[in-house]
């Protein structure tokens, strides 16, 4: 290979090495693979490679071998490299900025030379040297002497590059270098390292395994047998990989190429540079930060009433629509934008939209971002970054509890707008009552929302306390269209019906206004998808907020839990402190993945979106968000052909529930019918009446959910493709209305999983109480517990 090139390439592997670790806990990389990269791979020095007698030439040792060792010239050396105590991370922060800039062509290893000078032993701290000498003699002696003798990797790749002659070497020997060299392919220390030379994880093992024939067919005998009284250990690895780094530098120059053009563009740092000309504004960022029931939105949305021009921004499309009622009520024009529907109001300067809608196009005077929080929601957390960090608007208001609080105080730092903090209080405090519902369910009073995690749960109560009491029960849950959810809200704050009780998921949880006396937990326990875990205190806090709103008809606040046994961990979550954010969602734009596509051509979609979090780089106050359904959707739309990469990109984020096979089915024959350019029709029929028992009501559920995703996919693609809009708005007016009659009549009794599949109902047996996973001593909060009631 021509000098010029190694040259380049060590250069880089320089920069490279500086780069990881200069940003190491800042940078991550995507969710596997590469992510082990921020953390600190470049360990401090267990081996005898680095042993010295005198610890500080050990740790000096050691900082030549991270900033640039292996002859390239010594790079500068951070003080948090010698803080073993972690205490110098906002250093770390700050040289991670110039560590970024050094990535850059126009990198000078001479002037890095100059700058870096010796390395300030003042710096290298006591528990820095007793961690060296700890591990000095754990050192094999083997490996001691192996060190010893070969300080120069490079001068020893030198040597065996330059040897014509193989050694004869026994079996015995042979065995155990290929013990060696397999433990070293095996390593994952080593394919951590290797990544700082852009090796793949996938082309390590093949690598090493070059490297293997390269050493046997040049090593000198004396090496070999050094080497093989050290045996396949870590201090053998240790040895042997400033060696393998020269050889792959002069080795495999086109694949170290192609890996560090497919990493490079799939860099997410830097996320605020995405969006120049909110950088180009000067923005004042507004937090109004408190609890639940304190009055951020109502404040925010006064700014927004106020302004010529204003965005409100909502986590949940029914929220959305709240404001859309309100604002117009009070006689400001405000449209409504969500991903299934747009309502244009004439004249309107304001907008409510849905935060995954929000345009980083238009400017505003006002932009309010509610439920700030989120961003650090795994899924849906990105929306509200692009948020905060795209919208161009004079004051963008943040509503939200503090756990985002510093991190938002560091983004507004680093992008240079001006925050401006308000702190508010709960308007009433929430009570908590210890007497619980004693897990009966006959307690249920006027004005309680019973609050279960699952839609089934939903149902059981809803028919236990209709059938048990007096009350009547509207029902909210995930799986409703807003428009029934709203239909059911409104009928439970109406005055004057028999629909006193609200019977809800946590979808009531987020900023909703409710007439809400108590909430009671049915449980407190949420399956995860995989098992059954305790509902996060945020939540859980969320939720109970609910109750007693300002303004409401019950301003006073209560909650419990069904069972006493769940009281200890309500009480504690309310009493939590809110955790602190350390970091916030991101995902990449299309056109992101559009570059990164072409790196990797003929790669699937689903794929593509792997491979992409594989190599994916992020500062440390982002992580990449979940894409898991998006995979699940990319997988099953593998088959359909034709369609390009923008196509797949917008199907695969259609709002469809991946566990229901009709909404797959029908996201399936769209996206086929797409391929095809001819005018995708919803090819459904509609019930004449309202459900008679479960399975129809999830029927209805199902064909709510079909037509609110092709109303999303009208929006994303061109009308003459989705040209049935008006229709598919009046089959889903007409099922939410279904839903709606369905659960004002809803008596029937839920049948069990197995009764579903084996179509055979067991003797009515009443309603079972959930059991509880977070089991508490009643006795700890004095009260003494009821014996267990069940209605029946
Ligand atoms: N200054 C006020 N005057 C009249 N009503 C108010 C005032 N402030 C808040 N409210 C009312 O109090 C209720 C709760 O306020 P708001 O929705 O702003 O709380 P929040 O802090 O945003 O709560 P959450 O965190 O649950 O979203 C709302 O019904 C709101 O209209
Ligand atoms: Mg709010």
């Amino acid at each position: 290979m021509a000098r010029g090139v190694a040259g380049v390439l060590r250069r880089a592997y320089t920069s490279r090495v500086r780069f990881l670790l200069s940003t190491r806990n800042l940078h991550s990389f995507g969710e596997t693979g590469c992510r082990s990269l921020a953390n600190p791979q470049f360990d401090e020095p267990t081996t005898s490679r680095f042993a010295s007698d005198n610890p500080i030439r050990a740790q000096r040792q050691w900082n030549d071998y991270r900033f640039g060792g292996f002859g390239f010239g010594k790079v500068r050396s951070f003080s948090s490299t010698v803080d073993t105590n972690g205490e110098n991370d906002e250093k770390a922060e700050s040289d991670c900025e110039e560590g970024l800039g050094s990535e850059s062509e126009d990198y000078d290893e001479e002037s890095m030379v100059n700058e870096l000078g010796e390395v300030d032993e003042s710096l290298i701290n006591d528990s820095a040297v007793s961690e060296i000498g700890e591990n000095v003699t754990e050192s094999s002696e083997a490996a001691r002497a192996l060190n010893a003798r070969y300080q120069d990797p490079v001068e020893l790749y030198r040597e065996l590059r330059q040897s014509e002659v193989r050694a004869k070497l026994q079996s015995s020997e042979l065995d155990t270098l290929s013990e060696i060299f397999s433990y070293f392919a095996q390593s994952s220390w080593g394919a951590n390292q290797a990544l700082a030379i852009y090796i793949g994880r996938s082309f390590f093992p093949t690598a090493v395994s070059k490297f293997r024939d390269f050493f046997v067919s040049k090593c000198k005998i004396e090496v070999v047998q050094d080497l093989v009284r050290v045996g396949a250990t870590d201090e053998a690895v240790k040895f042997l990989f400033p060696v393998f780094v020269e050889f792959c530098i002069e080795e495999f120059t086109d694949e170290i190429k192609r890996f560090k053009s497919v990493v490079d563009s799939a860099d997410l740092t830097k996320p605020a540079t995405w969006f120049p000309f909110a950088r180009a504004m000067k923005r004042k960022i507004v937090y109004h930060c408190g609890p639940t029931n304190s009055g951020k939105t109502y404040n925010a949305l006064q700014r927004f009433m106020e302004a010529k021009n204003g965005l409100y921004c909502s986590p949940l499309r029914l929220l959305a629509m709240e404001v859309f009622d309100k604002v117009n009520a009070l006689g400001i024009y405000c449209s409504l934008l969500t991903g299934q529907e747009k309502k244009h109001v004439p004249f309107a300067n304001h907008v409510s939209c849905t935060v995954e809608m929000v345009s980083t196009d238009e400017l505003y005077e006002v932009a309010v971002v509610d439920e700030i929080q989120m961003m650090a929601d795994p899924s849906r957390g990105h929306a509200w970054t692009k948020a905060l960090l795209g919208l161009k608007a004079d004051e963008v208001h943040l509503c939200g509890d503090p756990s985002v609080l510093e991190i938002v105080r560091k983004m507004c730092a680093d992008i240079g707008d001006e925050l401006v903090e308000e702190h508010y209080e709960r308007f009433k405090p929430l009570v908590v009552e210890g007497k619980t519902l004693l897990g009966d369910l006959k307690n249920v009073k006027s004005g309680d929302c019973v609050v279960a995690f699952s839609r089934r749960e939903i149902f059981e109560v809803k028919m236990a306390i209709e059938k048990h009491t007096k009350h009547r029960c509207c029902v909210i849950y995930g799986a409703l269209p807003p428009e029934t959810r709203r239909h059911q809200a409104n009928l439970f704050n109406e005055e004057g019906n028999e629909y006193d009780v609200l019977v809800a998921s946590d979808a009531v949880g987020m900023g909703l206004n409710l007439n809400i006396r108590r909430v009671v937990f049915y449980s407190l326990n949420k399956y995860n998808g995989d098992k059954n875990v305790p509902v996060p205190a945020s939540q859980v806090k969320q939720i109970a907020g609910r109750a007693g709103r300002r303004g409401s008809r019950y301003p006073d606040g209560l909650a419990t839990t069904l069972h006493l046994e769940d009281l200890t961990y309500l009480i504690e979550c309310l009493q939590q402190p809110f955790d602190e954010v350390k970091k916030v969602g991101l995902f990449p734009f299309f056109e992101q993945l559009e570059l990164f596509a072409a790196k990797v051509p003929d790669m699937a979609f689903s794929k593509l979106l792997d491979h992409f979090g594989k190599h994916c780089r992020l500062d440390g106050s982002y992580f990449l968000c979940r894409h898991d359904h998006v995979k699940k959707v990319a997988n099953m739309l593998e088959k359909v052909e034709g369609l390009s990469l923008e196509d797949r990109f917008n199907f695969c984020f259609a709002p469809v529930n991946v566990r229901n096979p009709k909404a797959m089915y029908h996201l399936y024959r769209f996206a086929s019918t797409y391929s095809q350019d001819m005018p995708v029709n919803v090819a459904m029929g509609m019930p004449k009446s309202s459900a008679r028992n479960d399975t129809e009501l999830l029927d209805l559920e199902s064909r709510h959910q079909v037509l609110s995703m092709y109303l999303w996919l009208s929006n994303q693609f061109e009308e003459k493709n989705f040209p049935f809009v008006e229709k598919v708005e009046a089959m889903a007016t007409n099922i939410a209305e279904l839903l709606g009659e369905s659960l004002t009549k809803a008596n029937w009794k839920m049948e069990t999983k197995e009764e579903i599949l084996k179509g055979q109902k067991k003797e009515d047996r009443g309603y079972d109480r959930p059991t509880s996973i977070i089991k508490r001593k009643a006795e700890n909060f004095g009260v003494k517990e009821s014996p267990k009631k069940v209605v029946s």
